[in-house]
This record gives C-alpha cells, structure tokens and sequence, in this order.
C-alpha cells in the first residue's frame, strides 16, 4: 500500500499522535521519590517516563522512539518485592512459625499491609506511595453494581467476592499471630479493607516469576512478584512483548516486539484477555479488543434456536455428552463452516443474541450515573462509558454452532 503523504496525511498523523500524547508526570514529588528509590537500587533509566493518558489514565510514556526488539524496561532484581522479600522481613520468623504453612499470596498481602502501615518507617514507602488508593475491580465494587454486570461476569465476581472474603477470614488468626510486631491492635491493622487492598494490588499488577520453593510457604505456586515502576505500564491487546527475569544480567526485562513512536504511551499486554476478563481481574476494559467476545450461556441459546425445531434439547445433550458444547468452538472460531445452511442461522440467531444482548446492557446502563475520575488520584472510571462495554456486533463471536 502507498504511504499517504502531503498535507491531510500529515495532520492527520499529527492529530493522531496528539490524541494519545500524554501529560508528563516526573515532575510528581512521589515520582521524584521513586526514582531516587529505584536509582539507589541500581536501576537504570531507560526512557521513560509516567504520564497520564487520555483513555488509559496514568502509564509510562517514552521519551524516544522504540524499535522492535528494544529494551522497554530492566528492573533489578533488588526492586523486586517477592516472597523472598517478605521472608527476609520482620515477619519472616512469623511466617516460619506458622502452620499449616501461609500461602504466597498470603504472604505478599501481608507484607503489603504491614509496610503500608509502617508509613514512613518502610523501606518501600517511595513505592507504595504510588500505588492507587483504591481499585475498580468487581471484587471492591458494591453488590448492587456486581448486580447489574452481565452474566457469566455477575457470577464470577460474586464468586471471587466470596473467595477473598473467605481468604480474609481464614487468615485472621495468622494476622493475629502478628500482634507482637505491632503498637496498634492487628484487628485494625489487618481489617477487610486493608487486605483487599493489597490483594487488588498483587492481583493487578504482580508479573510472573516463578520462585524457587519455600519450605515455610504452602505448596500454591510462587509466581507473582511487584515490580515498582514497570508496572506502571498499561495494557494493549495490540503489542507484544518478551518479558522474563534475565539470570544473566539479574533484571527482570521487558522488550517490546512492536514499534512505539516517541511520545506515546509504551503498552505491554497483560494477556489475550476478552472484556469480561480484563474487567473481573484488572478493573477496565479495553477499546477494540481483539479478543472481545460475548459468551451465551447454552441455555441463552436453545431460547433462540428456532420453535420449529423439536430436536432442540435432544441436540444440546448430544452436544453435551461429546464434550462439543465446549469445544467445537474452537473449530468455529478459526473459520470451520459447519454447512452453509448452519452457518446462514447461526448468524442470524448470533446477531438476534448481541442486539438483544445491547439493549439489555444499554438498559443496565441508563441505571447507572457515569463517574469519570480522571488520574489523580489514580482510580479508572467505575461504570465504563457505553461505548466501552458494548462491542460493535461484528466483533461479537458466538461461540457455538449446532
Ligand atoms: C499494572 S497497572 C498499570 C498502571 C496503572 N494505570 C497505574 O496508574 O498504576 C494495571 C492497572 O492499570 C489500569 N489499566 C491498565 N491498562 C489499561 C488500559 N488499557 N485502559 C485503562 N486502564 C488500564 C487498570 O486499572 C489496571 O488494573
């Protein structure tokens, strides 16, 4: 394809480049502060700086073009705060002690929780003074918000709800455990809003480095470490990155595998997650997501299948006892025609689905007053703008076919 040149090209890319510059924040005492932290912990800059965004809110913005393989990003392993951390803290004498031994996770929120009340006193405050106050994960929203999120997501949010709240509880008594590090009653210091905030904190932005096992921690895997400053950077479904802790040189890496124009913001993607997913686990959803898509219960469907057809239910159990319900979507998805008949009704029964699908949510949302906070503090917007929660019908995917 030729390359659009001239005047209307260039405004163009100009208006472009305008609309996803960001404001740049290193000037932020807390970002200062930061810097001072990570540089006295060896860390190297490499570019770029925290900015905030339109659309994306606070992230990294780099101060040079980035080309395909370049380094984003090198963390020494001294700013990574992992198990490893909490074990060599005061708690560690703690959490060897305990038993049935803590889990990994439990005992990263613990740390967090811990230091964020030791305040000043913490070795991690210049990093735990950047972390947001709050987080709009379904998991920290009221019941009646979860109830108007669509199914399957009500469900899961209500599930992880009752997962952390049963979490929480079952560790009260190790919080209690505690009380001799403390001036102040570990009731207060370990309440429900506490550790919900330090497990918002690893669940959204811990990344994946395997620990090497330890004998005072549960066997659930070691995998989730906080790495300050890297994980300022948001997510785009359209990157790629290489990311890995490099035994080599000591530093966990991050290298991107797409271009990034001077000025814009540097994205890495947390995954191929669809909407419902980057909602449940990280608390915003993503514009033109690639991987949106719209599950249908299999009892949705059979509602929308055609009256004339009597075998309906006797089809869905066949499709059950193969495992087909499951997945022959797979096949679908990549294109498989089942039949040209088949695929004409699927069609027709998957639009039927998604505009009934939208009117239902642009019902739940007419409900709903739409905050939007902007970065400071540094909460995401609580109920997405419409436009955000309902993909065009064409990037809808039904995920069955009979
Ligand atoms: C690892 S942190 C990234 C930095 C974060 N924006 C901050 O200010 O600290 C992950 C969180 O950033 C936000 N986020 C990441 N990617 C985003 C995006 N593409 N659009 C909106 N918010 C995003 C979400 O709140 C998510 O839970």
């Amino acid at each position: 394809m030729q390359k659009r040149r001239g005047r209307t090209g260039r405004v163009r890319r100009r208006r472009r480049s305008c609309d996803s510059r960001g404001v740049n924040e290193s000037h932020r005492p807390e970002f200062i502060e930061l810097k001072k932290w990570l540089k006295d912990r060896k860390f190297e800059d490499t570019g770029l700086v925290p900015a905030c965004f339109p659309g994306t809110g606070r992230g990294l913005m780099s101060r040079t073009s980035l080309q395909e393989g370049q380094m984003i990003i090198s963390l020494p392993e001294s700013c990574l705060l992992t198990t490893d951390t909490v074990i060599r803290s005061s708690l560690g004498p703690y959490i060897k002690k305990w038993k049935p031994p803590p889990s990994p996770l439990l005992a990263l929120c613990t740390f967090l929780v811990s230091e964020k009340h030791a305040g000043d006193q913490s070795l991690w405050k210049s990093y735990l003074d950047i972390l947001p106050t709050s987080y709009t994960c379904p998991v920290c929203l009221e019941p009646e918000v979860v109830d108007l999120l669509p199914e399957p997501l009500r469900t899961k949010a209500e599930e992880q709800r009752t997962h952390v709240q049963d979490f929480f509880t079952s560790s009260r008594t190790f919080f209690a455990s505690l009380q001799p590090l403390f001036v102040e009653s570990v009731d207060i210091i370990f309440s429900y809003s506490a550790f919900l905030w330090a497990w918002c904190t690893v669940n959204t932005r811990a990344v994946y480095l395997r620990s090497v096992r330890q004998d005072c921690l549960s066997v659930e895997p070691d995998t989730c470490a906080l790495a300050p400053y890297l994980d300022l950077l948001n997510h785009s479904p359209h990157v790629q990155v290489k990311a890995a802790f490099n035994e080599k040189t000591g530093c966990y890496e991050i290298r991107t595998t797409s271009r990034c124009r001077k000025h814009e913001e540097v994205f890495i993607c947390y995954g191929p997650h669809d909407n419902q997913r980057l909602l449940l686990e990280y608390g915003f959803v993503s514009d033109c997501n690639p991987h949106a898509c719209v599950p249908v219960p299999g009892e949705t469907l059979v509602k929308y299948l055609p009256a004339a057809d009597k075998q309906v239910h006797r089809k869905m159990s066949i499709l059950k006892d193969h495992g087909f319900t499951d997945t022959s979507w797979k096949k679908v998805l990549l294109g498989e025609v089942i039949s040209d008949t088949n695929e004409k009704t699927s069609w027709g029964v998957a639009q039927k689905i998604c505009s009934d699908y939208i009117e239902e949510t642009r019902a739940v949302l007419r409900k709903c007053v739409i905050p939007h906070v902007e970065c400071d503090p540094p909460v995401e917007c609580v109920i997405p703008p419409v436009e955000r929660v309902i993909p065009p019908v064409e990037h809808v995917i039904l995920l069955w076919s009979m």
